[in-house]
């Protein structure tokens, strides 16, 4: 296990992160499948849960794995984008958002209490919106490198899992830019109506992608998080690897979150490994780009909310599924004969 690497200097020490993070516990793993293989059910009867008590193990580094600190982080941050018309919202809906969050009345509030999750909210540089991407880029790597690193500062060591999540009026044109950028296709590939956006807005929207990537389609993954992303999506990435650097497992949520680490997979694919995908959001690039990444969600509930909402539900499951790998009874234990 290698020393936290973090705060980075520059974006460019991604590309040989993931030989300084630390890898997965194969003996856990091993030993968690083993013990699945004993407990009294047909083998692989509790489909995924297993498989998640499993990737569990293997991330937490033990046979029992157990999530009694539960940590959700929401960055928030706004986009320069906007200026596009390409969200039915006014930006002024971040800022009133995270007041919403802090307060106790969305969403994520409520399914962070019924998963047991204690949440926390992250304004990245005062909310100041990035530079529109039609235009210029919306971030210099400097600024992108900032957000990452509070992002990566933000994981508390003594969670046994990370949820991540955003809000941020706009980012689904980020998220869809981004994709495009890290794994090419044209903008009406990835744009969806992330809050409700209109047939003639869509078409905005795909427009807008199309002149982003046009602009700095030709940087590689890295110059693209900072041309075409944003600073809550820098962030998002940045957690996700300071996670890996503290030994966290991590929830990773809809479209938006996937999409802001799709530039860690265009650096190095490792750099996911520790991450299950919570579910498969209703935007219809999301399940697109989870091909792309090579994961499977762990449900498809028809939701499209952000703000970590999916990561949440998911984490309702992760309990389940350790439950059961940590509670239930073996074959021998039972006196149950074996097949
Ligand atoms: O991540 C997703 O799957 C997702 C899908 C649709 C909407 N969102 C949320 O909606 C906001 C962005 O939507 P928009 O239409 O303003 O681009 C942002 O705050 C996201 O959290 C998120
Ligand atoms: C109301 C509202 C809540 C949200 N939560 C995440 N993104 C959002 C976007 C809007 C518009």
């Amino acid at each position: 296990m290698s020393q936290n690497p973090f705060p980075l200097s520059s974006l460019e020490e991604l590309r040989s992160l993931a030989d300084r993070l630390p890898g997965a516990d194969e003996t856990a793993r091993e030993g968690a499948i083993a013990r699945q293989a004993q407990l009294t059910k047909p083998v692989g009867s509790l489909g995924i849960l297993e498989e998640t008590a499993c990737h569990f193990a293997a991330w937490q580094g033990r046979i029992n794995p157990e999530i009694k600190r539960a940590q959700a982080l929401v960055f928030a941050g706004n986009h320069g984008v906007v200026a596009q018309g390409i969200s039915p919202f006014p930006q002024e809906v971040t800022v009133q958002m995270v007041a919403n969050f802090r307060t106790g009345g969305a969403a994520i509030n409520q399914l962070c209490r019924a998963a047991g999750a204690d949440l926390e909210v992250i304004e990245i540089d005062g909310l100041n919106p990035t530079r529109d991407f039609t235009v210029e880029p919306a971030m210099t790597p400097e600024e992108c490198l900032a957000a990452l690193n509070t992002g990566a500062a933000a994981v508390d060591p003594e969670a046994d899992v990370l949820l991540v999540g955003e809000m941020g009026i706009g980012n689904t044109t980020i998220a869809a830019a981004l994709a495009a950028g890290v794994f090419g296709g044209t903008g009406a590939d990835w744009v969806g109506p992330g809050t409700g956006l209109n047939a003639e807005g869509l078409i905005r929207k795909a427009g807008a992608v199309d002149k982003g990537v046009a602009l700095h389609g030709h940087l590689d993954a890295l110059g693209v998080m900072a041309a075409l992303g944003g600073r809550e999506e820098a962030a998002m990435a940045g957690a996700v690897l300071g996670a890996r650097a503290k030994g966290v497992p991590v929830i990773l949520d809809g479209f938006v979150c996937c999409a802001a680490v799709a530039p860690l997979f265009g650096a190095d694919p490792r750099l996911l490994d520790h991450c299950l995908v919570g579910h498969a959001s209703a935007e219809p690039g999301h399940v697109k780009l989870l091909d792309k990444l090579g994961k499977t969600p762990m449900i498809q509930i028809g939701m499209r909310l952000g703000e970590a909402s999916g990561a949440a539900v998911a984490l309702l499951l992760v309990r389940a599924a350790l439950e059961c790998h940590n509670g239930m009874a073996t074959f021998a234990e039972a006196g149950v004969t074996e097949a």
